[in-house]
């Protein structure tokens, strides 16, 4: 069962990144996201680079930018650009108002840069990634180490539960060198007003509520395309 719904998502990931993918444009500068949504996107990217499109391309994570240079797309170093004309990423959650929680691969602060030098934030998904509200996943939030204990707090008296990420027995270390608290906030009613408590406290360096950094989401769902903007 669990492999038939995976390849259902994969089919529509697929299907959204093949969509998104047609809004680059030759000697665009294409931020690339991170996850197995984005993926597809950037391998998509690699065919039609084979096919002559030029682009240069700004990556997420260390991991997009290894698999980037795989594909022998030319990488920018983040810390030069000052905009980029258009990005594609997935995201772990999104309401149709175009709020999104991201993060679940640990990437959420480079992947939020370039939401925001982005003139053009595209977010792929398949069609699990949809709700009403968000919060059933957990907000990713990425802290600076000696501040952790003191963020821990203010997540609790901001009524979350805080845990720590955990890979494979040791703590979750982000390509930032941080840790990330998965903050359990229930369904969140007031977004922004979270976003903008939870970017008040000292020692996080990011959260993984995107509020206003997208400017279409690209939704497949079966055969079907939807878009949000
Ligand atoms: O840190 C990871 C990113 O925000 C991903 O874009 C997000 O977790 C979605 O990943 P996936 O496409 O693998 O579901």
């Amino acid at each position: 069962m669990e492999a038939i719904d995976k390849s259902k998502k994969d089919a529509e990931k697929l299907a959204a990144a093949k969509e998104a993918v047609k809004f680059v444009r030759n000697h665009d500068v294409v931020g690339l996201g991170t996850g197995s949504t984005a993926t597809f996107a950037i391998k998509e990217l690699a065919e039609r680079i084979k096919d002559g499109l030029e682009i240069k391309a700004a990556a997420s994570s260390i991991k997009t930018e290894e698999l980037a240079i795989s594909f022998g797309i030319p990488i920018l170093p983040l810390e030069t650009l000052g905009t980029i004309d258009i990005s594609i990423d997935g995201a772990d959650e999104f309401t149709e108002t175009l709020n999104l929680i991201k993060g679940g691969g640990g990437a959420l602060f480079r992947e939020k840069i370039i939401a925001s030098l982005s003139k053009n934030a595209i977010i792929i998904t398949d069609s699990s990634k949809k709700v009403n509200l968000l919060g059933a996943f957990t907000v990713p939030i990425e802290v600076i180490p000696l501040a952790y204990q003191y963020v821990f707090n203010k997540i609790e008296e901001l009524g979350g539960k805080a845990t720590l990420r955990v890979k494979e027995s040791q703590k979750f270390i982000t390509d930032n060198g941080n840790y990330i608290i998965d903050a359990d906030f229930g369904l969140i009613n007031e977004p922004a007003q979270l976003a903008s408590q939870l970017n008040q406290i000292d020692g996080i360096l990011a959260h993984g509520l995107f509020i206003n950094l997208t400017a279409k989401i690209i939704m497949a769902k079966g055969d079907h395309i939807l878009t949000f903007q």
